[in-house]
């Protein structure tokens, strides 16, 4: 995926002032930024989304993208499979629920979503997300309205999932140590530019107990403006 000269602007606003980015197939990069640095504006124009949003720059993003947002977005009128298999040929169904048992959600085909909880909702949108055999992954907050022991299954889940189907993924999130323990490379948006690009350089099994994750937290909270006695998330 690569973007050159990306521009966004709202009105008198430039949120995105010329954003250059390379992200090699495969790579799973994080975006973390103070709250409206755009970082959604971002995630939109690379998933095509901002017909409306002035803006100039150029995109090369692969054919096959797909986006989770913070809310699972699923259609309450359609059981999980359909939800599941949005968009997809009817002979994708076996595909559809072996998915669902990626995502530990076995047996629940013909589940409604408003039966299911707010992590087995997002579940459910890993597995449409993932349904299509996306190259590129974008996710907005995916795991931003759950509570803190969900988060910590969904990034399991999560890890699983990048290492079975291999998508590049783009993770925005406001949670620094999310971004650490998931993330090959971080990348900090400022003032509308990339401020701060880093290669995550840790072990697999990552720990916010290590002091090279501790190191990592610091640099990245400096790079945020904050104070890194603070307490998470960033504001
Ligand atoms: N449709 C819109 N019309 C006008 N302004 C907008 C629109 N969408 C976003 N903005 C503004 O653009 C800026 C960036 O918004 P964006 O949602 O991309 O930020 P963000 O970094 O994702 O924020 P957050 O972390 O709070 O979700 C904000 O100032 C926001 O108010």
């Amino acid at each position: 995926m690569e973007l050159r000269g990306l521009t966004r602007n709202f009105g008198d606003d430039d949120i995105l002032k010329g954003i250059d980015l390379t992200i090699p197939d495969g790579q799973f990069v994080a975006l973390l930024g103070r709250s409206g640095s755009g970082k959604s504006t971002l995630l939109r124009a690379i998933a095509g989304l901002d017909h409306n949003v002035p803006g100039s720059g150029l995109l090369r993003v692969p054919e096959r993208t797909s986006m989770v947002f913070q809310d699972s977005r699923l259609l309450p009128w359609q059981r999980v499979l359909p939800n599941v298999l949005y968009g997809q040929p009817r002979s994708r169904r076996r595909h559809g629920i072996d998915l669902l048992a990626e995502v530990g959600l076995a047996g629940r085909e013909k589940s409604w979503p408003k039966g299911l909880s707010g992590g087995e909702q997002q579940r459910v949108a890993l597995a449409r997300a993932l349904a299509g055999e996306p190259q590129l992954l974008l996710a907005d907050e995916p795991f931003g309205a759950l509570d803190a022991l969900t988060r910590i299954k969904m990034h399991a889940l999560l890890r699983t999932l990048v290492q079975a189907h291999r998508p590049t993924v783009l993770l925005v999130t406001h949670d620094v140590d999310e971004a650490i323990s998931l993330a090959q490379r971080v990348l900090v948006l400022q003032s509308g530019r990339i401020g701060r690009d880093l290669i995550i350089d840790l072990p697999e099994d990552r720990n916010p107990a290590q002091p090279a994750f501790q190191r990592t937290r610091h640099d990245l909270l400096a790079a945020l403006g904050v104070d890194a006695a603070a307490p998470q998330p960033v504001p």
